[in-house]
Formats: C-alpha cells, sequence, structure tokens
C-alpha cells in the first residue's frame, strides 16, 4: 500500500538496467520494486520501463503475458517513465523497429529507433531538460532513439543536436538518454512526484483513482 508521500515505483525487469533505475528511485524517494509478472502490477503508483533491447524487451513481454496488462495499465493512466528502450516501448509509433516488434504505446510520438548509434554507438551531452531545475542533466546516450515527431497533446521537454530527446504526455514521460546512470535523480524525482500526484489523487476523498496530472 503506498503513502502518496513515498510511491511505490515498479521496474519492469524483463531485461535492461534494472538496478540502476531501482537505486535511482529509492534515492529520489519511491518504494521501489522489481516486476516481472501481470499480479505485480497491481499497487503500484508507477513504473519505470528500462533500458536494454526493445526487440527483447517486447518478445519477453509477450512471453511473460505482460503485453496486454502493461497496455491497459498505461491506458488506465499509470504513471510510466520510459528511457531509451523504455522510451521505444512507450511510442505509438515505432520507425527502424523489427517487424514483429510490439510496443505499448501512451505518447502520440514517433520514435525512431537506433537513431543516433550509428554515427555514434554511445556519448555523453549536456541536456536542458524542460521542469528540471539547477542546470542541465548529463545524457548518457547509448544506442539512443531519438523522436521524429510528436503529435498535438505531448510536449517536448528536451533537444540535443536539433532532435527530440524527453518527452511528457499527461502520465508518461519517456527520455533518449540513460538518467540512472548518473548519480543526478532529478528525471527520477519529476517522475516520482508525477507518481505522488497520481497516487494522492487515488488516495483523496471522491478520487477517482485516476487522474492525468496537467504537464
Ligand atoms: N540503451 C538502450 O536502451 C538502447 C536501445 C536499443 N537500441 C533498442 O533498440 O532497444
Amino acid at each position: 500500500m503506498s503513502t502518496a508521500d513515498s510511491p511505490v515505483i515498479g521496474v519492469l525487469a524483463l531485461q535492461g538496467d534494472v538496478r540502476e533505475h531501482l537505486i535511482a528511485l529509492a534515492a529520489a524517494d519511491a518504494v521501489a520494486r522489481p516486476v516481472r509478472r501481470p499480479e505485480e502490477l497491481d499497487g503500484l503508483d508507477g513504473l519505470v520501463i528500462p533500458g536494454g533491447e526493445s526487440t527483447t524487451m517486447s518478445k519477453l513481454a509477450v512471453a511473460f503475458g505482460m503485453l496486454e496488462p502493461l497496455r491497459e495499465r498505461v491506458r488506465a493512466g499509470l504513471p510510466v517513465y520510459g528511457t531509451c528502450a523504455g522510451m521505444i516501448m512507450v511510442a505509438d509509433k515505432l520507425l527502424g523497429g523489427r517487424e514483429d516488434q510490439e510496443t505499448l504505446g501512451g505518447i502520440d510520438m514517433i520514435v525512431r529507433r537506433n537513431a543516433f548509434g550509428r554515427q555514434n554507438e554511445s556519448f555523453e551531452a549536456s541536456v536542458e531538460v524542460s521542469g528540471i531545475e539547477g542546470g542541465p542533466v548529463e545524457g548518457v546516450f547509448i544506442r539512443a532513439p531519438w523522436v521524429e515527431s510528436v503529435g498535438a497533446s505531448a510536449e517536448v521537454l528536451a533537444t540535443y543536436d536539433g532532435h527530440t530527446v524527453a518527452v511528457r504526455q499527461g502520465n508518461v514521460l519517456a527520455t533518449s538518454f540513460h538518467p540512472e546512470l548518473t548519480g543526478d535523480h532529478r528525471v527520477h524525482a519529476l517522475f516520482v512526484e508525477m507518481a505522488r500526484r497520481h497516487a494522492r489523487a487515488g488516495l483523496a476523498p471522491g478520487g477517482r483513482g485516476v487522474c492525468v496530472t496537467a504537464a
């Protein structure tokens, strides 16, 4: 059971850098736990989808019976944060994916997989993120996607080299880069605050249990 002060945030643990997110979320005052099975989605105030390999994550989500339960949670307004491969997972449309690759959707955007990868497998860059105070964050990009275009209800939070690398739509947040690898927990803190607001709205008398906080 969550208290809204310390929201319970799951990290999808099918594949990818789960441990680093658990550590970053705990540092940002969340109760963090790995999630592999549909029943483990119950009681969450938020979910992180880590970086890794989106084609593998998609296959494992199907194999573990997680694809539809995850889609349902996104549709129901569960706060979700996707980093890198996780950004791919929350894209409504994908370019450069495998033919059988599934996404959950959640943000009206077209994401290009491995977009930064060919030129530059991995690099770091300072990125100014709207809504994050105290200066730019250090973006770690690893065979990273970029956002090719966003729909009217999605808000671009950051760009790098002319490409969109952070987006939010309602309760869904996505970054091309990996804040969990830097020791700077401000992006996680932003997401934990989204989950906290969602949890509070659900706990409030007359709360509907689902909320879409304004961006
Ligand atoms: N660091 C990452 O998450 C890389 C993403 C990977 N290129 C993919 O397609 O899933």
